[in-house]
């Protein structure tokens, strides 16, 4: 399976198109606009998102709300583009003297701005930050929960929430054993995917605090998933690493600066007989652990525990009380734009990095067990669980 995305944040849509994705599955669109709505969430998210109500429309590979095996093509669209129509036209020609007076020339520390506009040769850095706005996170989203809807018929779920935002941070969830249908209505019933509730008033403290001082918010985020069988992954070639590809995935996400496995950097101070986790086995489940410092990934490999991904996202770069930059024409100070922009959307990249794990279990189950159809799938997937718990 592979995937790709096209589209400009103020353009007219987002557009995907999932390449190998399997035959038979029936899908819940509903589940997908959910999970959209969920990215578009979060307290501290600026004004875009109330212009936007994501809904996906499905224009190829599924007839009747089931997949083909083709190709599938999905849309959404952005309903902003109405308001940026003449700026944002992919197929009519620019108005030269209004293309200048607008020219974003004023790149912003921490967005792609600058080094797009060097590397692309553009003297407009609108041509950069369309393109690299996190806008393009919400056809992963989409793609995902379809990749979420695959995992559910093999017993495989995938979830993501806040584990902290700017200083006030959370004791995440414990990773041995793990109910993520009770986590995820935890999460789910605050707008902050927090696991209490109780959090919420003092993490919107701290937000409040930020917007009023006109600076912005990071955070940190956990992604968990269980059901994996062992083995998931391969220890034979770099390329072909689960800890590696999920790095990868997770810290292609706009803003994440840091991506850790189980006990992550503390792993570095323990003592080693503290930081592997023990092995037992018993008939009912085969091999198993008493601990899970390392985050269900052993050698590049699932290794039957739940998978425990953490990881950290910088502050929003866009800033309204500006950082110093250089304009590009004139290679004087100056200070850097502002554009509309979120206070904080650590929410919002916990959802996107639940979407990005499930994307790359898909990938990597479906070149392990990978046969067409969802039956076919299943069935391997049960033979291989059934052969794991018979050595
Ligand atoms: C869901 C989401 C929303 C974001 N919203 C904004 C925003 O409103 N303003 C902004 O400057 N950056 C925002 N960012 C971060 C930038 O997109 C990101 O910092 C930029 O693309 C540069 O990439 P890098 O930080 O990975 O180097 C957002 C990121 C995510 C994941
Ligand atoms: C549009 C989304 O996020 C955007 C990500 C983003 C950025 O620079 O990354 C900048 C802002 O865009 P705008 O300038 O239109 O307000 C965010 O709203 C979205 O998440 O759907």
């Amino acid at each position: 399976m592979r995937y790709m995305t096209a589209g400009e944040s103020h353009g007219p849509q987002l557009t995907g198109i999932i390449e190998g994705f399997p035959a038979g599955l029936s899908i819940d669109i509903d589940l997908i606009n959910q999970r959209l709505a969920q990215r578009q969430g979060g307290y501290g998210r600026g004004q875009r998102m109330q212009i936007e109500t994501d809904q996906v429309e499905i224009m190829g590979g599924v007839r009747h709300l089931v997949t083909l095996g083709a190709p599938i093509c999905l849309v959404i669209q952005n309903r902003d583009h109405a308001n940026w129509g003449a700026i944002m036209a992919p197929t009519e020609p620019g108005d030269a003297v209004q293309d200048r007076k607008r020219a974003v020339t004023t790149p912003r520390p921490g967005h792609a701005d600058l080094v797009g506009g060097l590397k692309y040769q553009q003297t407009d850095l609108r041509n950069v930050l369309e393109r690299s706005s996190a806008r393009e996170t919400a056809m992963r989203v989409a793609i995902g929960a379809l990749c979420e809807q695959l995992l559910a018929q093999l017993d495989i779920s995938v979830l993501g929430y806040v584990t902290g935002i700017g200083s006030f941070t959370t004791q995440p969830a414990q990773s041995l054993a793990l109910d993520l249908v009770e986590l995820r209505a935890k999460i789910e019933h605050n707008d902050l995917r927090l696991l209490n509730d109780s959090d919420c008033q003092s993490t919107i403290a701290v937000i409040e605090a930020a917007k009023a001082a006109r600076h912005t918010l990071g955070g940190t985020v956990q992604v968990l998933a269980t059901g994996l069988p062992a083995g998931l992954g391969d220890y034979t070639t770099a390329g072909s690493k689960l800890d590696g590809r999920l790095a990868q995935s997770i810290s292609s996400i706009n803003a994440i600066k840091g991506v850790s496995f189980g006990d992550g950097f503390a792993l570095g101070q323990l003592a080693g007989n503290q930081a592997q986790d023990p092995i037992e086995w018993t008939a009912a489940t085969g091999y198993t652990r008493t601990s899970n410092h390392l985050g269900g990934l052993e050698g590049g490999m699932t290794n039957g525990l739940p998978l425990v991904i953490n990881a950290v996202m910088k502050p929003i770069p866009t800033q309204m009380k500006p950082l110093a930059t250089v304009e590009i024409n004139q290679h004087q100070k100056a200070a850097a734009s502002t554009e509309r922009s979120d206070v904080v959307a650590v929410t919002a990249a916990s959802v996107v990095a639940e979407a990005m794990t499930a994307i790359t279990l898909c990938e990597v189950i479906l070149e392990a067990f990978g046969g067409q159809t969802v039956s076919r799938i299943q069935s391997r997937m049960k033979a291989y669980r059934q052969e794991l718990l018979e050595r």
